[in-house]
């Protein structure tokens, strides 16, 4: 079986690399990927660079060129939901883009013509998330997560994404993650550590949690390979 990890900055794969040591880097279309194994598994990492576009391109290669069979997505994210704060962790049953709009033709904010407003994940994924968390008895929130190309960092903006499509998180990734996987067929989840609250002092909190939230994250993903 060959799995696929994920992120978008290089703090949210970091934690993944120290674990497993040792590891083969590929470079490929302006990016590194690391190809390791692990409990009989071969895995390969990588972070894809910030926004949908970089993680569409990611994504795709992982699955296209590496012939991944499974993706699990690590990383961070802003928290919506206000139950959610600092180092909680959410595994999305669904994600959308909130940034996606063409409301000029009548269809939902996040619709385009032949799609859907939301992608869902991998229940068999997100069920062994849920094992894991209740085995370590860590708090795992299922929720929704609506990405776009920003850094949300106000709470106007913070309350229409929570309010419009119901989210609970918002990051910058994981919905073209969903997408792609969606098309190529291949079971995946996102699993984000909250490092702020997506309002005025979003960069100030991500700033000071992105590493220990990175590797929250991290170390869920590695507990659920072991489940794997
Ligand atoms: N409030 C929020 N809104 C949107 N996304 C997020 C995230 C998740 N990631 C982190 C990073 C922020 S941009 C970036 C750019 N340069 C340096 C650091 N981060 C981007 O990959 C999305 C955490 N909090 C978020």
């Amino acid at each position: 079986m060959k799995i696929a990890i994920m992120g978008a900055m290089v703090e949210e794969i970091t934690p993944l690399l120290e674990f497993f040591g040792k590891y083969e880097t590929i470079e490929h279309a302006k990016n590194r990927y690391y190809t390791t194994s692990y409990k009989g598994m071969d895995l390969v990492i990588a972070y894809s660079k910030i926004g949908k576009v970089n993680a569409s391109l990611t994504a795709s290669t992982l699955i296209e060129k590496f012939g991944a069979q499974k993706l699990l997505f690590s990383g961070v994210a802003g928290a919506l939901n206000p139950s959610l704060k600092v180092g909680d962790l959410l595994v999305a049953t669904k994600l959308a883009q909130h940034d996606l709009d063409i409301t000029a033709f009548g269809h939902p904010h996040g619709y385009v013509p032949e799609g859907s407003v939301y992608v869902e994940t991998d229940k068999a994924l997100t069920s062994l998330a849920k094992k894991v968390a209740f085995a370590q008895k860590i708090p795992l929130l299922e929720g929704i997560i609506a990405t776009g190309d920003q850094f949300i960092c106000d709470g106007v903006k913070k309350e229409w994404i929570h309010t419009t499509f119901n989210a609970d998180a918002t990051e910058m990734e994981g919905a073209s993650v969903a997408v792609v996987c969606d098309a190529l067929n291949v079971p995946f989840c996102v699993l984000r550590a909250i490092s702020d609250a997506a309002d005025m002092d979003a960069g100030f909190s991500f700033d000071e949690f992105l590493v220990s939230s990175a590797k929250e994250s991290a170390q869920f993903i590695i507990a659920m390979l072991d489940e794997l």
